[in-house]
């Protein structure tokens, strides 16, 4: 999988930049005419005498104004791709760990810096990058051109500029340390409001929601604190630049208007500078000193940029780290492309290569556990030598106590998290990091929570999946048992989390996103009567067993009316590691 790599620039935002930077130059020969046409007038000639300058002045400035814009339409373009790269990485690396990982970031601290963090990347390609350029090649070719006529004033030029490069360095240090507190702070408002928005419900009946306005008060001031400090440091830059660039630009002038007069005679190589000569020199000054100036104004987009793309990296070192998703770095063979998102859990990993080259089997899978080992990080372990078969089409109940491993197991299985021994094979097909993608291709995972996001029940059904038309969510719906629930036709609205739905619905509506998986031959459900009063519970297991028909069906479960429906019931708990093959 490709790294981010924050200071790499893609050759398209490389060539509109440095045609930016050498657009700049051009000021140098209009600098040039513009002075040669003075002199003229200065001499008494006439209109003929300026009509040519004048015309290469202009024709020098059109050619000027036209390269700065292709320069920067194009910087613009291939800098908005750069970042959809970068973003693409970053929301890569994110999916790329297990669900299981409870280290994984905070989702509201993940929205944040790829959404509104990431943006910070676009000025420091659009506006910073161009003006370093400029900075390093401006200042010495005017130097330079100003040399040639008198030392002197290229001197006071060449004098005055280091100290802007050293004081911006001293305080571009101090800009980074703010910019990247700064959003640190703000990612850490993002997703301290998502995740109380969340449960907004929960503070709101245990009557926390002033406690909670307060921390959040306490934080936005945090947020406008560190704010402050990132453009106080920006002013002050800025300010300190236009003071050493004005003392510059005026101490060049007093010089070329005291030689001209007559008063100050060395700095001209021994002869006395022209009209021309001084003029021309007195209108690089300030050209000399304007990338510098171009560059203290856009000195906090080089803080913000690197602070973001710091941040975009950091969301990049997760990948690989703690518990990876299994088969999710074979699954990527090119673009970022889709997600499977199966009732609630979502999975990445389909990819058109598998439609395509390797589409799944129909059919039930069987399922062989053999001597499987399995440890939660810093844990003791849950399964140690565990093996159980499951035969084509059967259905099996997983009891045991809470937290003897039962979620786990269908984790296992699902190969949403890497065992640690042993061997699980799907239909005769070892679930590794090469075939796990593909293999949850034919499942389908009824999780204990199933997230219900805010649209209509027809797009929460079929979640956007290809191939899935209105008729067949409409079926699914029925089949589900939610054909007859009011305010659960497929046109109607849900809010996020399930709003408008009661809990039985809500297992329904995911038995119903499982009605429509076309390959889903194996099925995966997670305590679906847990919560619901027994007529509730019993309609849910017959809309289960109805969809089970045909299929594999692993279903975890306290429910011991549900274990008494299922043909096998497999105890997990202390004995687990005796299961014996059936
Ligand atoms: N993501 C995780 N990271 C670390 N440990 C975990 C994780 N999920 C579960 N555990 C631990 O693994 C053990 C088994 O949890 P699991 O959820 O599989 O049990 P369970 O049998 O499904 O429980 P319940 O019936 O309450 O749902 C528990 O001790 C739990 O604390």
């Amino acid at each position: 999988m490709k790294r981010i790599t924050p200071a790499r620039q893609s050759a398209a935002t490389r060539t509109g930049t440095l045609v930016i930077a050498a657009a700049s130059l051009l000021w140098i020969p209009q600098a040039a005419m513009l002075a040669h046409a003075v002199q003229k007038l200065a001499q008494g000639g006439g209109l003929a005498d300026m009509l040519l300058p004048a015309l290469a002045f202009l024709l020098l400035g059109v050619a000027r104004a036209s390269t700065e814009a292709w320069g920067a339409r194009r910087l613009f373009a291939a800098s908005r791709q750069h970042l959809a790269t970068l973003r693409a990485d970053a929301a890569r690396a994110l999916a790329s760990r297990s669900p299981l990982d409870r280290n994984r970031l905070p989702s509201g601290r993940a929205a944040s810096t790829l959404a509104e963090q990431a943006e910070a990347v676009l000025p420091w390609l659009v506006r910073y990058q161009p003006a370093r350029w400029k900075v390093m090649l401006v200042p010495p070719v005017i130097a330079l051109a100003v040399g040639s006529y008198s030392w002197l004033a290229a001197l006071i030029l060449v004098g005055a500029a280091p100290l802007i490069p050293v004081f911006m360095a001293v305080i571009g240090w101090r800009a980074r340390a703010a910019s990247e507190t700064q959003l640190q702070v703000l990612g850490g408002m993002s997703g301290f409001l998502l995740d109380r928005l969340r449960g907004l419900s929960t503070l709101r009946s245990l009557d926390a929601v002033d406690a909670t306005a307060l921390r959040l008060r306490a934080t936005a001031e945090a947020v406008r604190h560190s704010t402050m400090r990132v453009l106080r440091i920006a002013f002050l830059s800025s300010t300190a630049l236009e003071l050493f660039s004005a003392l510059g630009v005026a101490l060049v002038a007093v010089y070329v208007g005291f030689h001209l007069l007559g008063q100050l005679g060395p700095g001209a190589w021994g002869a006395r500078l022209t009209l021309e000569q001084g003029l021309f020199i007195l209108l690089l000054a300030p050209a000399f000193f304007e990338p510098l100036r171009e560059l203290a104004s856009v000195w906090h987009d080089k803080a913000s940029g690197e602070a973001a793309l710091a941040a975009l990296s950091a969301l990049d070192a997760l990948h690989g780290a703690a518990l990876p998703l299994p088969g999710l770095s074979s699954s990527f063979p090119g673009a970022w492309h889709r997600d499977t998102l199966w009732s609630g859990v979502a999975i990445a990993g389909d990819t058109p290569s598998w439609r395509h080259d390797i589409d799944p089997p129909a059919g039930a899978p069987s399922i062989d556990i053999d001597g499987l080992h399995f440890a939660h990080a810093g844990e003791t372990p849950l399964f140690k030598d565990f093996s159980l078969k499951i035969k084509p089409g059967e259905h099996v109940a997983l009891v045991g106590a809470s937290g003897a491993g039962k979620t786990t197991l269908l984790s296992l299985i699902a190969g949403l998290v890497p065992a640690t021994g042993g061997a699980i094979r799907i239909d005769g097909t070892a679930l590794d990091d090469a075939s796990a993608a593909g293999l949850r291709h034919r499942m389908a995972w009824i999780g204990q929570k199933p997230h219900v996001f805010a649209g209509t029940v027809r797009a929460n059904v079929s979640l956007q999946r290809p191939g899935i038309s209105t008729e067949a969510v409409s079926a699914a719906v029925r089949r589900a048992g939610l054909g007859h629930v009011q305010h659960a036709t497929p046109s109607d609205s849900l809010g996020e989390g399930g709003t408008g739905l009661s809990g039985g619905e809500l297992v329904r509506l995911a038995l119903a996103r499982a009605a429509v998986a076309p390959h889903a031959g194996l099925l995966l459900v997670d305590e679906p009567t847990a919560h619901l009063d027994r007529d509730t519970a019993a309609g849910v297991v017959d809309a289960l067993l109805d969809l089970a028909r045909g299929r594999t069906l692993v279903v975890a479960t306290h429910d011991l009316a549900l274990a008494a429906r299922i043909g096998r019931v497999i105890h997990l708990g202390p004995s687990r590691a005796l299961e014996a093959a059936a």
